[in-house]
């Protein structure tokens, strides 16, 4: 079998990939900056098509051909379902490439490589980041459908997704939310008996096994991920925003109780199990703190976040969950309103230019304040003005001009919130407020309150498994808060699911494939 040629895929099921220059499209615009490489929306030339380009990053490579981008495309070759995005192409630049500004990209290898996508028009994330985004009951229903239907597919087809998040969930204005980013993915069997490694998924979204060093582990991390999006969509926040490793299985403690052999059998085994042991008891808080969700999507959220990988629930029995039975059913995906393209990069990118436009507005402010907008309430002539200073366009009166400049008096620190905007989720780990550790304040360091003093296991990783966030930052992520159901008690849903047929039925009626 011929080796490929530097720079080139081995793509011998389909010949055609990877003949193609990406000269045959027109960039337009980028719309995503991953890992991995930036995103670019494009049009093909000839056929007007617009699609999405995903270059492969191959200046930090020291091996070649990334390992993720290999993946990636031996991954989504083999999976064809309408809630998985759809690899349509590879195509290839022959020469050295410039970059946005017309600057050498610092490419090593000669030429680039680019993943051509159906075009999605937004993110989970950058959908719900638009201003005054609120996402109903039965939209939110729908998208959670469409997630587990995707997911199930994949596990079905025994790959793991292994990085469920918002920015990944992709989304057109037909509704339809796919999959996407296999970048770590990985195909498993359930007699593989291997060691997987546990450095995957976004902080955020990472399960507790994972953070307790699990190197066993299949399709239940996902669920898990897939939960912490469900709560994220009813609570209009993420839910377990945490900022490094030891922090982040605090606030899954704090919430979801800590785990025992009697809640979870074999919990006590896993490698880093006795440096996060909390040192008191935690009760499972779940139920009390998200009390104002409808009660269908309580039970499922229960499910999902189970502590234990071997209870939690599955994409398929998901899928049969009342929630997605009872009224209000879920939405059909065409009958969602369209929205202006919003991915996650350009949101990010609105709101930094926002805020830049308003430090810049507010320096202008203070060095020129409209005359009398700071003076003292009440200034009458021959009262002493001790430390008062006059702005730069005020009148400069009698003794004034003698008054030392005091800066950072009036003219310092603009009131309110810290420049730079309002800082969506808490640093300080208690992102509502709901689950605050007791003995938080005498805690010092990052989280982890309550737990044993050992410290987090040292793991030589660097990207693409972040240790300090999620990749993406942490800017991003809240399904527009207050979504609709985040306010009622009880049941709004009311009724029971309609007469339905078996499990099975249910999936050959409602998913159009056989598992
Ligand atoms: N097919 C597509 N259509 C539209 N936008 C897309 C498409 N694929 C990716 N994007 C945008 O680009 C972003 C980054 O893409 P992707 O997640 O595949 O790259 P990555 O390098 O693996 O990123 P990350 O490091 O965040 O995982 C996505 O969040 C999405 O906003």
């Amino acid at each position: 079998m011929a080796g490929a040629a530097p720079g080139q895929l081995n793509l011998h099921e389909s010949p055609i990939w990877g003949s193609r220059s990406v000269d045959v499209f027109q960039k337009l615009e980028q719309i995503g900056e991953g890992t991995y490489g930036q995103v670019f929306m494009a049009r093909e030339i000839e056929t007007g098509e617009i699609v999405a380009l995903k270059k492969i990053r191959m200046d930090n490579e020291k091996e070649g051909f990334p390992i993720t981008a290999i993946r990636e495309i031996k991954i989504l070759k083999k999976l064809h379902h309408k809630n998985v995005i759809q690899l349509k192409e590879i195509v290839t630049s022959p020469g050295p490439e410039k970059d946005e500004q017309g600057r050498p990209d610092g490419n090593k290898y000669k030429g680039g490589i680019y993943m051509v996508f159906e075009y999605m028009d937004h993110d989970l994330t950058g959908l719900a980041d638009r201003p005054g985004m609120r996402f109903s009951v039965p939209q939110i229903k729908c998208y959670m459908k469409q997630l587990l239907t995707g997911l199930h597919y994949c596990h079905v087809n025994q790959v793991l997704h292994r990085d469920i998040k918002g920015s990944n969930l992709l989304i057109d204005n037909e509704g339809m939310l796919k999959l996407a980013d296999f970048g770590l993915a990985r195909s498993f069997s359930s007699d593989h008996n291997g060691n997987l490694t546990n450095r995957v998924i976004t902080l955020w979204y990472r399960p507790p096994e994972l953070l307790l060093g699990s190197t066993k582990y299949g399709p239940s991390v996902d669920m898990w991920s897939v939960g912490c999006i469900f709560a994220e969509l009813l609570h209009g926040k993420p839910v377990f925003p945490g900022k490094d490793e030891p922090e982040q299985i605090s606030k899954i403690f704090e919430l979801c109780g800590a785990p025992d052999e009697a809640n979870w059998p074999g919990v006590t085994k896993l490698p880093w199990y006795s440096n996060f042991k909390p040192n008191r008891p935690m009760k499972r808080r779940l139920r009390e703190y998200f009390r104002h969700f409808d009660r269908h999507a309580l039970e499922l959220l229960e499910r999902m976040l189970t502590l234990d990988p071997t209870q939690r629930i599955s994409a398929k029995d998901a899928l049969d969950a009342e929630y997605f039975w009872a009224d209000p059913l879920p939405c059909d995906p065409k009958s969602l309103p369209k929205y202006e393209a919003s991915h996650e990069f350009q949101t990010k990118k609105k709101r930094q230019q926002q805020r830049q436009h308003e430090e810049a507005a507010k320096r202008q402010k203070l060095q020129h304040p409209p005359p009398h907008s700071r003076l003292p309430p009440i200034q009458q002539s021959g009262q002493s003005h001790g430390q008062m200073r006059p702005g730069p366009n005020q009148p400069i009166h009698g003794s004034q001009s003698s008054v030392p400049a005091a800066p950072g008096h009036h003219y310092g620190k603009p009131r309110g919130p810290a420049a730079g905007g309002p800082n969506r989720y808490s640093q300080s780990g208690n992102p509502s407020g709901g689950y605050n550790h007791p003995n938080r304040a005498s805690q010092g360091g990052s989280g982890g309150a309550g737990y044993g003093n050992a410290p987090y296991p040292q793991q030589g990783r660097g990207p693409p498994y972040g240790s300090s966030g999620p990749r993406g930052g942490g800017t991003s992520g809240g399904y527009g808060a207050g979504a609709p159901n985040f306010q009622q008690g009880g049941a709004p849903y009311g009724g029971s699911g309609t007469g339905r047929g078996s499990n099975i039925n249910r999936n050959q009626q409602q998913y159009g494939w056989q598992q």
